[in-house]
């Protein structure tokens, strides 16, 4: 007699008659079938208890035998097999009884019963499919029909084990990512929300599922959304339109948070390959990318020391501004501005106390920088610019010579200057309407050359001109 595992019934050493009973036809080795798959046979009856051992032990099975129910259920639940054989009329707890209990135990409700009984009548047969079985064998016992069923019903329940086995490692996979994952129904709305989804966007899977996704984009995004679900419904007709190939794939969105806040996720919707028209969307914060974007951008477009725009970002401004004042036919000034002897301040008082008179010059022009278009910027060096869109020459002057006092009144000490006891700027001021005729460069050189006009009067002064230069001044200029 051997022992299974410590604790385990016994084995029933099979009867001498039977032990010539002859291998059923296929094999318990079929590739689909649970290595050494392990079978309870539940019989109270000598003789067919040793048919069967026999029987699945020449099969290659691992067998465990019971003679009553109540024995039954307590193996089941230890050796958990793969199978039982359970015949109907048992003492004390009969097959019915041991197959409901079996069933109701979450612990062996998923190990199939076959019963195995000479109780064969239709309303028998019933009973036992009623009472959770998943094959009724008919007594006397055929072999061949006994290993078929066998093999049919392991071969079923290896297929359910590796189809939940599946399942869970779906779950988990889809539970624990980083992404946020989105099942929609035909109609957009949510089905079903992973823990990450529900970090993206703020929302419990309860609060979420049922709401459509369109629901939860800001800007165009929620419209063409809208748009490409309505297309999807069920009856719907295929569209080929440009809203739909913009949801196709992935796209950047922002998509509304609880609190009012917007976050940007890359958003990539693709339809499952099933008849049920569902589709998938993935999210994937960008927030922390699009914020390192935009500070890069900015400081690519900022001055370093003072923080206002630098000479590139002018540049592109005064392109911009440049064409609007043609198309508009509005004037258009700059004034350029340097800080007087700041040579001499700078050997005087160290190149550190000279960094903290520029930025202090700094804040004074971007102070006068008030509405939406003006831009000041840092030109380089000590020089700075103040872009004045849509300004007309008196307007200008005004304020170039309020820049030029308020930086006076700043008393920062230039002790070695001879203009003033104190930090002084130049202002140039340019103010023209051009023309389409005209060339972009003539208005900061018409500053420029009016803030060294300026100094050569004597600096701490405003020159303000007005009119663009002459293609001859032009080219005389930057011949200089
Ligand atoms: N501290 C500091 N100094 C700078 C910076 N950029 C330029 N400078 C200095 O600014 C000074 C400009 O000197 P100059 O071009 O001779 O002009 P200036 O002494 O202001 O004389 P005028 O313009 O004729 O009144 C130089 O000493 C530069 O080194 C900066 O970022 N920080």
């Amino acid at each position: 007699m051997k022992h299974p595992a410590p604790g385990l019934a016994a084995a029933a050493e099979p009867p001498a008659a039977y032990q010539s009973a002859r291998p059923c036809a296929g094999s318990a080795a079929d590739a689909a079938l649970p290595p050494q798959a392990a079978i309870l046979v539940v019989d109270d009856a000598p003789a067919s208890l040793g048919l069967l051992h026999d029987m699945l032990r020449g099969q290659g099975y691992r067998t465990f035998v019971a003679i009553s129910g109540e024995r039954a259920l307590d193996l089941a639940q230890r050796v958990q097999p793969d199978l039982i054989l359970l015949d109907v009329v048992l003492p004390g707890l009969d097959g019915l009884q041991t197959c409901r209990r079996l069933k109701d135990n979450p612990a062996t409700a998923d190990i199939p019963v076959i019963f195995v009984s000479a109780c064969s009548d239709t309303g028998d047969i019933v009973a036992g499919f009623d009472a959770g079985a998943a094959d009724y064998i008919a007594k006397p016992l055929r072999p061949l029909e006994v290993c078929a069923r066998v093999r049919a019903q392991l071969k079923a329940r290896s297929a359910s084990r590796s189809d939940t086995q599946q399942a869970r490692r779906l779950s988990m996979i889809v539970e624990g990512m980083d992404e946020g994952l989105l099942l929609l129904g035909p109609d957009g709305r949510i089905q079903y929300a992973n823990p990450a989804a529900e970090r993206c966007l703020g929302y419990r899977e309860a609060e979420l599922a049922g709401r459509p996704l369109a629901a939860l984009l800001a800007g165009t995004a929620a419209a063409d959304y809208t748009a490409y679900f309505s297309k999807h419904a069920p009856q719907a007709q295929r569209d080929s339109g440009s809203g739909e190939a913009r949801c196709r794939g992935t796209r950047e969105v922002l998509l509304q948070q609880p609190d009012g806040g917007l976050r940007a996720m890359d958003l990539s919707l693709s339809a499952m390959a099933s008849g049920e028209q569902l589709h998938v969307a993935l999210l994937h914060d960008i927030t922390h990318h699009k914020q390192s974007e935009t500070a890069l951008q900015r400081a690519a477009l900022a001055d370093p020391l003072t923080g206002i725009a630098n000479r590139r970002q002018f540049d592109t401004c005064l392109e911009r501004e440049w064409q609007r004042a043609v198309r508009s036919a509005r004037p258009l000034s700059l004034l350029v501005l340097d800080v007087d002897h700041f040579k001499l301040y700078n050997d005087l008082l160290g190149h550190a106390a000279g960094d903290q008179c520029l930025q202090a010059v700094a804040s004074t022009l971007q102070a006068h920088a008030l509405r939406a278009t003006d831009l000041a910027a840092r030109y380089g060096g000590e020089e700075f610019v103040l872009l004045l869109p849509d300004t007309p020459h008196a307007g200008a002057a005004k304020l170039a010579e309020s820049i030029r006092a308020d930086i006076e009144r700043l008393r920062v000490p230039n002790p070695r200057s001879p203009t003033s006891d104190f930090v002084t700027v130049s202002v140039g001021a340019a103010s023209f309407v051009p023309s389409l005729f005209d060339d972009i460069r003539s208005l900061f050189l018409a500053a420029d050359r009016a803030m060294y006009d300026a100094k050569a009067a004597g600096r701490n002064r405003v020159l303000a001109v007005e009119g663009g230069y002459t293609w001859e001044t032009l080219q005389r200029a930057l011949a200089r």
